[in-house]
């Protein structure tokens, strides 16, 4: 199933194919072209090259000026609409432009996550040194990105989709980079249109560095959009 949310404009859509059920991750249901994954792949390294380069400042300024031209000829094409949401086939909802796990968002880690047979949302991931706060560690901020979705699609697995209303975390260990990581997280029950979810971001053996409690709230309006979209 593939919604276009009520605000999204209607005009032609060239950087993206739609759904394509059956599959799951970054370039699951909503992906953009292959194509597109991969410029957005491109950039995602030329972001760790700039943030680690020790190029020289004339060097510097020539890179800049060509980048410039590669982006003023992006912006040209500039698409008129959002990249469509759509569910796959295990009902977490995907788009190819999401920040955490938008196969298209270069700023997307990109987060790949799957549904396992007990309904936990897991996702094995590996930060960068672009994620870098504290020296050596992943910054906070990042890490609470990460649970915000993966709880946010627990809940959205057992059918309360919704928008995160509070978010708490507790940061147990320095998050490390370059390193195997495990987010996962659960749905816990709802109330309405109310629905808790809990989570983690863990050593591959299951020692948790952050754990995460949240409460996702279903707007009204996308209860009524979700029913008239079936
Ligand atoms: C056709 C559409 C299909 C869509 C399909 C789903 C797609 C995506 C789903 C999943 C994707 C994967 C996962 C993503 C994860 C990341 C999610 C985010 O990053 S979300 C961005 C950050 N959060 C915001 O920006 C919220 C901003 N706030 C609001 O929009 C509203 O305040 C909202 C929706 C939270 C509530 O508004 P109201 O008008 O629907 O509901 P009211 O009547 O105000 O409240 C209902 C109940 O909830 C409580 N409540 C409201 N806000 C609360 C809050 N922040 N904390 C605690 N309780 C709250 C109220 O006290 C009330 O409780 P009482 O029924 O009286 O017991």
């Amino acid at each position: 199933m593939t919604i276009e949310l009520a605000s999204a404009e209607n005009a032609e859509n060239p950087g993206s194919t739609g759904s394509a059920e059956g599959t799951t991750g970054a370039s699951a249901a909503g992906e953009g072209s292959a194509a597109l994954d991969l410029l957005a792949q491109q950039v995602r390294d030329l972001v760790d090259a700039v943030v680690l380069t020790g190029a020289p400042q004339d060097e510097i300024v020539e890179i800049t000026a060509e980048l410039a031209v590669l982006t003023d000829r992006l912006r040209a094409l500039r698409r008129t609409s959002r990249h469509p949401l759509a569910f796959d086939p295990e009902g977490v909802p995907r788009h190819a432009g999401n920040a955490v796990t938008g196969s298209a968002n270069p700023y997307a880690l990109p987060l790949v996550s799957q549904v396992t047979p007990d309904r936990t949302i897991r996702a094995e991931l590996s930060f960068r040194q672009v994620h870098e706060g504290p020296p050596t560690s992943v910054h906070g901020g990042v890490s609470a990105m990460i649970l915000d979705h993966v709880l946010g699609q627990a809940v959205a697995v057992a059918g309360g989709a919704g928008m995160t209303g509070t978010l708490t975390l507790r940061y147990v260990r320095r998050v490390p980079y370059g390193e195997p990581l495990v987010a996962t997280a659960e749905y816990v029950r709802s109330e309405g249109r109310k629905s808790w979810a809990e989570g983690r971001i863990a050593l591959p053996d299951g020692t948790p560095l952050v754990e995460a409690t949240g409460l996702f709230i279903t707007p009204r309006v996308w209860k009524e959009e979700m029913t008239g979209a079936q």
